[in-house]
């Protein structure tokens, strides 16, 4: 048996939308898996009960297909479905890696990108990479549909605060705009700059600033109930920078490492007072997947 663990993720960051992601130190899933003559899933932990089991429709059946590695495969969530952190990404990169692993397959962590993106086209219909490319590779991460992904380790202090409502990402997908204006692109470039120079800096200052995104993050934040309420919240407690987290509805607020625990007790009391229960990870930006 092989067993790996793949860390929660926050893809986007406002400004990089489908192309941007960090990797989280927690929460995290872990996968195990044994050789089969035909592959077979168990889930257990959160949200396991809305996991399906069946390899055509759980993330990690497309993995074991992509790598022809069929296995008992066993899912110990950590990351709770459709919450903005990459649960189904987790899934994926965990098992691509102990998959790889298992079978001796030799294959690179950047190798196995595109083969956990498979499995996240399972359940987005898109193979998106920003969410599998820090889960395998850790740190910031930066893709491009032609040319695979880049890391930089980045030494960041993050909160991500989860609400106790559901948002899938296909329908998060829906809400996007068809195309934005040339004042929106200018000013998502800059942030995006930004963004990216900060985290190369640890600067959480200017990763806050690069968080600012006139396009995306407006559309999905009305499908969070409290959204602007927790982002002035956190401002207040001394974030540098909020944004949603990949598809919604976790909330991502960057802060100094002293800050976490005010900021994210500032967040939970704004879900609070939207009458929307939550639970915030006092957080950072981690490493990708490892064989345990
Ligand atoms: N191994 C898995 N882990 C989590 N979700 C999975 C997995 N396999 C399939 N799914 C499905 O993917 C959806 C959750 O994925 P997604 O909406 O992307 O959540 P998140 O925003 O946390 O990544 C749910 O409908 C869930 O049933
Ligand atoms: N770029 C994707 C990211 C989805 O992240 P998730 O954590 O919600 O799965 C999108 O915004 O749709």
């Amino acid at each position: 048996m092989v067993t790996a663990r793949a860390p929660a993720t926050s893809a986007n960051l406002g400004s990089g939308f489908d192309t941007f992601g960090v990797a989280l130190s927690h929460p995290a899933d872990t996968v195990s898996v044994e050789r089969a003559a035909e592959t077979t899933i168990r889930v257990r932990g959160a949200g396991a009960d809305f996991i399906p089991t069946d390899p055509e429709k759980n993330v990690v059946g497309a993995v074991a297909e992509a790598l022809d590695a069929p296995a008992h495969i066993h899912i110990d969530k950590g990351v709770r479905p459709s919450s903005g952190l990459g649960s189904s990404a987790a899934s994926a990169a965990a098992a691509a890696v102990a998959l790889n692993e298992l079978y001796d397959r030799g294959y690179s962590r950047h190798d196995l990108v595109p083969v956990a993106a498979e499995g996240e086209a399972v359940v987005s219909g898109e193979a998106h990479a920003d969410n599998v490319a820090p889960a395998l590779l850790g740190g910031f991460t930066i893709v491009r549909s032609d040319d695979g992904a880049t890391s930089v380790d980045a030494d960041l202090a993050l909160v991500a605060c989860l609400p106790e409502v559901v948002v899938s990402t296909r329908d998060a997908r829906g809400v996007v705009p068809d195309s934005v204006s040339m004042t929106d692109h200018v000013e998502t470039v800059g942030n995006a700059a930004t963004l990216t120079a900060g985290m190369c800096r640890s600067d959480p200052e200017l990763v806050g600033r690069g968080l600012d995104d006139p396009v995306v993050t407006p559309a999905r934040a009305k499908l969070i109930t409290g959204y602007e309420g927790v982002r002035e919240a956190a401002l207040a407690a001394g974030a540098t920078g909020v944004t949603v987290s990949g598809a919604g509805p976790s909330v991502l607020a960057v802060c100094e490492p002293g800050r976490k625990r005010a900021v994210a007790s500032a967040m939970v009391e704004g879900f609070a007072d939207a009458g929307v229960g939550a639970r915030a990870y006092q957080t950072a930006v981690g490493d990708g997947a490892t064989v345990l």
